[in-house]
């Protein structure tokens, strides 16, 4: 299935990015005969197709896995789904969370496939925003729903570890279709996602 996790590494490719690792580390100066490094290679290029694993699933296929004809036709929100992406400038990562919500019109889908579209769309190099956009739409297009709304909090390491040097600064993105341009649906989501229901 597309959105399987990546269990097996393409041996070609896990080899020529861990040849390029290699070259990378020494020429970041360090020893790479050293006992600690001697895997280390290997082990960034699986970390890093992994963390790209993205490219390789179909947001449309997991929505449309679980598609279900229902008359339901209330707001559904799923909230404080953690995504982990990279920044396409730096390649260091960006954590947060997304909130995703939409009003069916006829059609549901499996709440998890909402959480496996943020990885679809995260498990990439990224730009919040765009991931905010490509989120929406693909919900857009595969359930025609009534409209869909999606928030995204989140922390860039590009600019914790490096750069301006900020460690608290929290980037929102949202996007908006639909029902959720009306200001009653869109303040009632926005109120949804700030109230601690827990
Ligand atoms: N809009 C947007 N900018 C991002 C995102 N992730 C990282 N950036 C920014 O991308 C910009 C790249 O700017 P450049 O000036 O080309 O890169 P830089 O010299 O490394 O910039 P500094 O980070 O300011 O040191 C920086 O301002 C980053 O903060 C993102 O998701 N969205
Ligand atoms: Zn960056």
């Amino acid at each position: 299935m597309a959105y399987k996790k990546i269990e097996q590494y393409d041996e070609d490719i896990t080899n020529s990015l861990k040849d390029s690792y290699t070259s990378i580390l020494n020429l970041l100066g360090e020893d790479i005969s050293r006992d600690g490094l001697e895997k280390t290679p290997e082990r960034v290029a699986k970390a890093m197709q992994y963390l790209t694993q993205g490219y390789q699933m179909d947001a449309a296929e997991i929505l449309n896995s679980a598609k279900f004809k229902e008359p339901y036709s209330e707001m559904v929100i799923v909230k404080d789904i953690e995504l982990y992406s990279l920044c396409e400038h730096h390649m260091l990562p960006f954590i947060g969370k997304a909130h995703i919500a939409y009003i069916p019109n006829g059609y549901i889908t499996g709440l998890s496939k909402l959480a496996r579209v943020v990885d679809c769309f995260s498990r990439r190099l990224q730009v919040q925003e765009r991931l905010t956009d490509q989120i929406l739409q693909a919900i857009q297009d595969a359930l025609e729903p009534q409209g869909v709304a999606v928030v995204i909090e989140a922390k860039h390491m590009c600019m914790m570890m490096r750069g301006v040097s900020k460690q608290n600064s929290v980037t929102t993105t949202s996007a908006f279709s639909g029902q959720f341009h009306v200001n009653e649906t869109r303040s009632e989501f926005l109120r949804l996602i700030a109230a601690d229901l827990s």
